[in-house]
């Protein structure tokens, strides 16, 4: 779509507060939570991440599309954001790696974004009055689209796991590696599939809604719970698939939203933020080396420090140092940690890598 064709688009928060812009691509209408991502790099990664179905995401970065986008950074097999509400939009695109534009990319995964909103308004108004759901549009009829609005999901209590978990068990990595590991898919990142082969596993991801015994059965050295989009509460059945794995205190290893399924089986509550985490530079401490990560983040839901403080069999390991909310867990006298941030970046740094060296070790412990 040439710059001049562009149409007018709005932004309506579930408020009654209208944000003006213009469309970038396809013409429709987008509903979603409103969140933010504040990193300046790695939109593709950000839009692909399945943890952020049901989002519209709005980016605080001035420009998007600029460096275009590459196969290989696609952190799922599509987009997986609702729509996406940005500053300027790039139409031209630099970057030797490129292999599309940005807009192309959105046109074929038919993606509603609009641009030119006054992302710092919008930021500075949702900080105040704390995540909801909005609608974008380039139909500019304000009161049937409030109507709309008023049908969209909360996502307080919303399952979603279910939207975009693997329909069938698959397998990643190398069969002949040393380690097997069985893990759920509730929203499965790729890059956590590339850490783990990386470091010789041969990984084997099952559907949202498996049993334990199906994920026993592959005979796994070790259990990994993926991150994944919506509220944990609703996702009985990785609940469960936790709580097995730690009774037989198994090798578990849980990442966002599988670090709240870990809590939510032990008796341990989520509640979701006023605003989320979402961002490539959040400050965490690791309590037991004393060291501070620069961490990649994105949840709207964390759990209840208070709970994990007066829980005999957990100790909390890592603190996120902006608001002070937990940022990691372990048990004292079971094989199983769990962090709320992403080890595995994509997009972000790579500080907290080593949490994937620690889930190996753990399970060599017990292999030896
Ligand atoms: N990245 C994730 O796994 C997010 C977990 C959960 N959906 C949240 O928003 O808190």
């Amino acid at each position: 779509m040439k710059y001049s064709q562009r149409k007018k688009a709005i932004l309506l928060l579930a408020d009654g507060t209208i944000f003006e812009g213009k469309s970038v691509g396809t013409d429709g209408t987008a509903f979603g939570e409103i969140c933010y991502n504040t990193g300046m790099t790695g939109y593709q990664e950000v839009f692909t991440d399945p943890s952020y179905f049901g989002q519209l995401m709005l980016t605080t970065n001035a420009h998007i599309g600029n460096y275009g986008v590459n196969s290989e950074e696609m952190e799922s097999d599509s987009i997986k954001i609702s729509g996406l509400v940005c500053k300027n939009f790039s139409f031209n695109y630099s970057r030797v790696k490129a292999d599309d534009s940005l807009e192309n990319f959105f046109e074929k995964e038919n993606l509603l974004a609009i641009s030119d909103i006054d992302t710092r308004a919008v930021v500075s108004y949702i900080r105040d009055k704390g995540a909801m759901n909005a609608v974008i549009s380039t139909d500019t009829d304000i009161e049937s689209l409030k109507e709309q609005l008023k049908g969209s999901p909360e996502m307080n209590g919303l399952e979603l796991a279910s939207k975009v978990s693997t329909k069938e068990p698959y397998f990643f990595g190398d069969e002949n590696a040393p380690i097997k590991i069985s893990a759920l898919d509730i929203g499965i990142k790729k890059n956590i599939l590339r850490n783990l082969a990386n470091r010789g596993c041969y990984i084997k991801v099952f559907p949202y809604n498996s049993s334990f015994e199906e994920l026993e059965a592959f005979n796994p050295d070790g259990y990994f719970l993926s991150n994944g989009p919506g509220d944990p509460n609703p996702l009985k059945d990785a609940q469960q698939v936790a709580k097995e794995i730690i009774k037989r205190d198994l090798p578990l290893f849980g990442i966002c939203l599988g670090h709240q399924i870990i809590a939510l089986a032990n008796g341990i509550s989520t509640y979701k933020m006023h605003n989320g985490h979402r961002g490539i530079n959040h400050p965490v401490k690791n309590l037991l080396t004393g060291k501070g990560e620069v961490t990649s983040q994105n949840h709207g839901f964390v759990v209840t420090k208070e709970d994990v403080e007066n829980h005999s069999d957990f100790e909390i390991t890592h603190i996120h140092l902006n608001d002070d909310t937990l940022a990691g867990m372990r048990m004292k006298n079971k094989n199983c940690f769990s962090v709320q941030y992403h080890p595995e970046a994509s997009p972000g740094p790579h500080d907290s890598a080593y949490l994937f060296d620690q889930f190996i070790e753990n399970i060599k412990k017990v292999k030896k």
